[in-house]
């Protein structure tokens, strides 16, 4: 009864209670170990003595030590424990003391890194094998695996501990001891490799994004610094344009050149005022350009003009420059040089505007229109009389001259192209002059302006030159009558 005892107490102080529940376990005070069997135990022949306890592969320690959630101190050195250590002891969270050094442990330890409050580590004179698992080394105060069988690298690279902790496995490498770890694998470096010209090719996109982003920006600036240079100077804001209705709040059309510049991509820039003193454009945005009413007044061969009712109602004059290949550089040089041009026969620009898809310059509105259509008759239908277009005649010689254009030779060049409809008045033709004696005409009044002075003819000569062909008109009359 004594060793029943004594073998029961032993197990209960080994794995308390757990192993009852397995089949023919035995080991209580109600059995005999010998005649029922307990399990590991063998007696001698006549069942009377316990000879031998084998409890090999029971994992008393897996099974247990994973509920022990609290437990701080697990000290089993020296006891001859074979087997692998548990993987629960890393779940063991409160260990702050683990000794289990001087056994037969073998295996690979578990990974200690989440028993972040362990102190000391001894678990030296093993069987221990695989690599050494990562530990809290700056918090331990005693650490020793020594005499084990260890292999790859010392995960220790704080130095805390020295060759003795770990002295004892041959295959093990590190720092601290005299084995060098080897070079790493080829591998590691192709490894390493690619990862490096990843990132460099990661650099190189986001540079390239950059260098494209800066370009754009500069591209903007561009349009914006036309607008603000001049602008600054007559105080007009920048701007960004912003969403236009298609129809003008007058029920008026918008113009067909605000409409393609908004619909060209939502530009943004300012209108550049130029010297011109033409007080409505100064403060005057390019939005409120586009907002205003406008109406096509007419149409040239660089494009077309727009009549726009520009704040407050004052009426501008808007060219649409079409289909112009010219850099916004140029573009804004040719400006400056037109805005340098002062003559009272050039009607100055007084703004501008250039993007890539628009180029505008804006006049101020002339009540009387076109020099041209009025010469023709075809405004508002008036007809000038002769008295008046003699006058501007006058008036564009002397313009011409200080522009060094000579309205004889331009009158000569006319009649040698038999272009005469352009210098003839109208109401002559109207009231049924011959054209041909107008020509003849012509032709002797030109001769009296000869350059040189003997070639003019004298005035007898110009009487009788008008006489012969008064006569020869006659003449053709009379053959044609019936
Ligand atoms: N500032 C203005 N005020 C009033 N009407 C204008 C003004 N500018 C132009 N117009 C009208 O628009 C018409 C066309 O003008 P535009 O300047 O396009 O003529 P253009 O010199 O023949 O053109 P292009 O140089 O493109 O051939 C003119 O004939 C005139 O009726």
């Amino acid at each position: 009864d004594d060793v029943i005892e004594a073998l029961v107490d032993f197990m209960q102080k080994l794995v308390p209670g757990t192993m009852q529940n397995k089949p023919n376990w035995g080991w209580n005070m109600s059995s005999d170990p010998c005649l029922s069997h307990w399990h590991g135990v063998t007696c001698d022949k006549s069942n009377q003595t316990v000879k031998n306890i084998v409890l090999e592969h029971l994992n008393f320690l897996q099974q247990e030590i994973s509920n022990c959630k609290r437990l701080k101190l697990l000290y089993l050195n020296q006891n001859h424990f074979s087997g692998n250590l548990p993987d629960s002891l890393s779940d063991l969270t409160s260990l702050v003391r683990i000794d289990i050094s001087n056994n037969e442990l073998s295996g690979n330890l578990p990974d200690m890194s989440r028993n972040t409050g362990l102190l000391s580590f001894l678990a030296q004179n093993n069987r221990l094998t695989g690599q050494l698992p990562n530990f809290n080394y700056q918090l331990l105060e005693d650490f020793d695996v020594s005499n084990n069988d260890f292999t790859g690298q010392i995960p220790d690279d704080t130095g805390r501990f020295g060759a003795k902790s770990f002295t004892g496995s041959p295959p093990l490498c590190g720092k601290v001891l005299s084995n060098a770890c080897p070079q790493k694998k080829k591998k590691k470096d192709l490894h390493d490799l690619l990862i490096y010209s990843g990132y460099a090719i990661l650099g190189l996109i986001v540079l390239v994004l950059i260098v494209l982003l800066f370009l754009n920006k500069k591209e903007n600036l561009e349009d914006y610094e036309i607008g603000s240079n001049a602008s600054t100077k007559k105080g007009v804001n920048s701007t960004k344009d912003s969403g236009i209705s298609s129809e003008s709040k007058t029920g008026q059309m918008r113009s067909e050149f605000s409409t393609t510049s908004v619909e060209n991509g939502g530009f943004s820039a300012s209108l550049v005022v130029l010297s011109s003193p033409v007080e409505v454009v100064n403060g005057m945005r390019f939005e409120d350009l586009l907002r205003a009413p406008a109406e096509l007044i007419g149409r040239g061969k660089h494009g077309s003009v727009y009549k726009v009712h520009a704040n407050g109602g004052i009426a501008l004059v808007v060219k649409r420059i079409k289909d112009w290949e010219i850099s916004r550089v140029e573009f804004k040089k040719r400006m400056h040089r037109i805005d340098q041009v002062r003559h009272p026969k050039v009607l100055p620009v007084v703004a501008y505007y250039c993007s890539k898809q628009e180029k505008l310059m804006v006049y101020d509105f002339q009540q009387n229109g076109s020099l041209f259509k009025l010469l023709q008759g075809s405004q508002n239908g008036q007809i000038l009389d002769w008295g008046s277009r003699l006058n501007i005649a006058f008036a564009d010689r002397e313009a011409c001259s200080e522009n060094e254009v000579d309205l004889a030779k331009w009158v000569n060049s006319v009649v040698k192209g038999e272009w005469t409809g352009e210098v003839f008045d109208k109401a002559l033709v109207v009231e049924g002059a011959s054209e041909e004696r107008m020509v003849g005409l012509l032709r002797i009044a030109l001769k009296c302006i000869n350059d040189s002075h003997d070639l003019r003819p004298g005035m007898d000569q110009v009487v009788t030159m008008i006489v012969s062909l008064k006569e020869e008109e006659e003449r053709s009359m009379a053959s044609s009558d019936p």
